[in-house]
């Protein structure tokens, strides 16, 4: 086929340019562009980067008004035509820009950006513009060639270098900022834009016999006494016939680069420079693991699922195992055998239990056909993984949320572990969920997905149970597992009335039945979690005499203690201040700093048991690079009697000795003006009692809170799902949320109040008539199979951000009906209405944050 036309996406982010642009497509490129190609295209005065979405044959208009594709920055386009595909899906389905949902797409190091780059004019006018000049000077009057020894440096300076950037120029010659202005005005130097990566790929200097055979005995003869180390080099080069890093080589033999650099002049050597991947994971070792005979809960599972793989078919399954059912296990042999039919598996985990224990089950069960996504890897790290997946290299590849984009091109499953978890859904645009794009990207494959999880979401057990019921899109086979396989218990679980405790005298954080516990582990050697559930435990600062608390002065919410620093800090600005030592408000000393909840508790540990030894994992102590496996790791080799944290102790781990499980105050969250708080709260109980005596030793649990009586407690302490289900769904089936109806969220910002109030009424009764007029408008409550309603506006629960005053509406809908789309249209007619680049309307689809 002969393309000569490209539709591009290019990355300028407005609402004008949402929508692809014609290029044509220069003869040099015609049997490398493809759809998903990353080019650098002229826009404007600009040099920007896009992506290739389709190609034409013929252009759709005048072809000289057309500009053409400057660069093309890949060989192997970054993005498959799948993934083109499902991002313009997203963009429906998110009302996000297209372009914003390639760019999640793709590793940080190809969001490339223009840099001016300088060369020297070649006197055949290469360097000028492609067609060439068509400025009649240019042939009247040739180039002045004579050239001053000042500028001869400078011109041999940018040639011995093909990319120099302006800035650098500048930077080697900081006393020459006019010359080289005077030499790019008369056209000895000329300035071009391309697009420049963030990272390289990385390369190292390997060395290889040149010669062999009868040449490298000859070769070997010719060396003199006075060549003695030469000819040792190449002995041991000509041993090898290998290509060795050249570092290595010289540190073996210890010979120096120059004795190597003789080998290469006399032709006996050569140096070339080797693509290699950095590999986050070099030098570990990862004890092999074999497939454990599955029980036969796990049979029937496995069964069932690999029945699905083999017949190729797009099936979406819900896996409610309990905690430590063996659902890793199962994952792991179904993946196992989605590989050996030559199919490739995405893992998906809640970035918080990316811990290095899942990890290493993986790599254990797959070595090096695993490629592993993480945010803490560096930007390089993060593109060789993803380059691996992109070049075939890898069959496997687990990570968080963005690894669902992982580039495979034949995909037989698509695992989501916890599949409850909120992380799934990205809070930045494009706000999508994971799980959404997992079933269309599995729909598009035809392949399988697996939503595991010991809690699953209301809104995936609602469907697999009514088989895809109010909330569409996809309904799940539902599979389940109530054992586990060591035979152990669930742990038993306490809850302890702590209005009960206070009543009698204890003021202590600790209950007298949770010390106690305490105390009886450390004498056995026995290990305990503590859980502190993080939510609602905020580390503000507030005078005890006149009740002032540090605010920030741009955002209505107040500032969080940072005790390493000793400053006050905005989660939502990043504005910073030194923490007061005398309250600003009315000059008393009293002012406190409610440091972070677990800090507290460590403290409060650290006075009842002397000695008691404290790993305490939270934001404060994970923040540096790795920091997070060491502590675990250290509490695994039994170095800390109480691992002590947030969220992050209550998930994935497996640790034989532990037998006690303790929350200390498990509603702080319950509190919380949205409607998912009871189910999070359940589910936070759930995974961490199920901690607790996973394999010989008994396990016990104790919930401490001050509303004892409350269901998602009650029934997570039984470790009972379906009496929560239950009871939740009634609730959420009287309130219409969802699973009984879908939300957007819509949020309007801007300075000035009062145009924000008027702009977001405007929205509001705008999106009412145009409801109104599809006849979608109404209750949810009348009996009826479409219908949409618009709550607000209304102050959000942060009123002001960065500033700028916040106004939601929530639109609830049921049905067949296309609300994204209305709600899309409506904010785009708001924009036009006032024409104020200050006013900013966000759409987030099917919010899990209601901030
Ligand atoms: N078939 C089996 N035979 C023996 N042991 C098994 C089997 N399957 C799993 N196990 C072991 O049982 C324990 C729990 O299994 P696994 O971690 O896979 O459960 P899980 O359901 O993923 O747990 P959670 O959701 O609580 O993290 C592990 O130590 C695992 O090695
Ligand atoms: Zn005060
Ligand atoms: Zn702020």
């Amino acid at each position: 086929m002969n393309y000569r036309m490209a539709k591009v996406i290019v990355d300028v982010p407005s609402r004008e340019t949402d929508r692809p642009f014609d290029y044509l497509i220069p003869e040099s490129m015609a049997g490398w562009i493809e759809v998903g190609s990353r080019v650098g295209v002229p826009f404007g005065r600009r040099t920007v980067q896009g992506f290739v979405v389709s190609l034409h044959e013929q252009p759709e208009m005048d072809r000289s008004r057309m500009k053409a594709i400057q660069e093309l920055l890949d060989m192997t386009p970054p993005l498959p035509p799948d993934l083109v595909e499902l991002a313009e899906w997203m963009s429906r389905k998110y009302a996000c820009s297209l372009i914003s949902a390639l760019q999640a797409m793709i590793p940080a190091a190809l969001k490339g950006k223009a840099e001016r780059y300088i060369r020297v004019t070649d006197a055949d006018g290469e360097g000028l513009s492609e067609e060439g000049s068509t400025d009649a000077s240019d042939s009247l009057y040739p180039l002045p060639r004579l050239v001053t020894p000042e500028e001869e440096e400078i011109l041999a300076f940018v040639r011995a270098s093909d990319t120099v950037t302006m800035t650098q120029l500048g930077a080697r010659y900081p006393e020459a900022a006019s010359l080289i202005k005077d030499m790019l005005a008369r056209g000895v130097l000329t300035e071009s834009q391309a697009i420049k990566d963030k990272v390289r790929k990385k390369t190292v200097k390997t060395v290889a016999a040149a010669v062999s055979g009868q040449a490298a005995q000859e070769a070997l003869a010719s060396f003199g006494p006075q060549a003695r180390r030469q000819k040792e080099v190449l002995e041991f080069l000509l041993e090898l016939s290998l290509p060795l890093s050249l570092q290595e080589v010289l540190s073996t033999l210890q010979v120096t680069a120059g004795t190597v650099k003789k080998l290469v002049e006399k032709g006996f050597a050569v140096i070339e420079d080797v693509e290699v991947f950095r590999d986050p994971y070099q030098g570990r070792r990862f004890q092999r693991s074999e497939p454990l005979t599955r029980t036969p809960e796990q049979e029937q599972v496995y069964h069932r699922l690999t029945e699905s793989l083999d017949a190729e078919r797009h099936e979406v399954f819900l896996l409610h195992g309990v905690t430590g059912s063996g659902k890793t296990e199962v994952y792991l042999q179904t993946i196992e055998c989605c590989i050996a039919s030559g199919r490739q598996a995405i893992v998906l985990v809640p970035e918080i239990s990316l811990t290095p224990q899942m990890v290493e089950r993986f790599k254990g069960r797959f070595g090096a056909k695993v490629a592993v996504m993480h945010s803490r890897l560096s930007t390089g790290e993060r593109y060789d993984e993803w380059r691996k997946i992109r070049e075939g290299r890898v069959e496997v590849a687990i990570g968080a949320r963005s690894a669902i984009f992982a580039p495979f091109n034949r995909l037989g499953l698509i695992v989501m572990d916890e599949e409850h978890e909120t992380s799934y859904k990205q809070e930045e645009t494009p706000k999508y969920h994971a799980r959404d794009v997992a079933v269309m990207r599995a729909r598009q494959h035809g392949a399988a997905v697996i939503l595991g999880s010991a809690t699953p979401s209301l809104e995936s057990y609602h469907a697999a149970r009514s088989g895809g019921g109010d909330y569409g899109e996809f309904a799940p086979v539902l599979l389940e597992m109530k054992q586990r396989p060591s035979g152990s218990q669930l742990p038993g679980v306490q809850i302890v009335d702590m209005r009960e405790e206070l009543k009698e005298g204890n003021r202590s954080m600790f209950s007298r039945a949770l010390h106690q516990g305490i105390a009886a582990r450390l004498e056995r050697g026995e290990q305990t979690v503590l859980l502190l559930n993080r939510r609602g435990y905020s580390t503000f600062v507030m005078c005890r005499t006149c009740g002032y608390v540090a605010g920030c002065p741009d955002c209505d919410i107040s500032l969080t203690y940072h005790q390493k620093s000793n400053n006050l800090r905005c989660h939502y600005c990043g504005y910073a201040e030194v923490a007061p030592s005398v309250c600003p408000e009315c000059g008393s000393e009293h002012i406190r700093y409610f440091g972070t909840g677990t800090q507290r508790v460590e403290g409060e540990l650290a006075k009842l048991f002397p000695g008691i030894r404290v790993i305490r994992m939270d934001v404060d102590t994970t923040s540096e690079k790795g920091a997070h496996e060491k502590l675990l790791q250290a509490f695994r080799e039994k170095k800390g009697d109480v691992l002590l944290g947030t969220q992050m102790v209550a998930k994935g781990l497996d640790f034989p000795d532990v037998t006690l499980v303790g929350v200390i105050a498990a509603d702080t969250a319950l509190n919380f003006p949205d409607f998912r708080s009871a189910e999070k709260t359940f589910q936070l109980l759930t995974q961490v009692a199920g901690r607790a005596g996973r394999h010989q030793l008994p396990g016990e649990v104790f919930i401490q809170s001050y509303m004892p009586e409350h269901y998602s407690i009650v029934h997570a302490s039984g470790h009972d799902y379906l009496s929560f289900v239950r009871e939740e769904l009634k609730t959420r089936k009287t309130l219409h949320y969802p699973p009984y109806s879908r939300l957007i969220l819509v949020t309007l910002s801007h300075e000035k109040l009062p145009l924000l109030l008027r702009m977001a009424e405007n929205f509001a009764g705008d999106l009412r008539v145009k409801a109104q007029r599809q006849g979608w408008f109404g209750s949810l409550d009348r009996f009826a199979p479409a219908a949409l309603d618009i709550l607000g506006p209304v102050a959000s629960p942060i009123p002001r951000i960065k500033n700028r005053y916040r106004f939601q509406c929530m639109v609830k809908y049921r049905g067949e009906l296309d609300a994204v789309g209305l709600v899309r249209e409506t904010a785009a007619a708001t924009l036009d209405q006032l024409r104020d680049a200050m006013l900013q309307i966000s759409i987030d689809v099917d919010p899990q944050m209601l901030m």
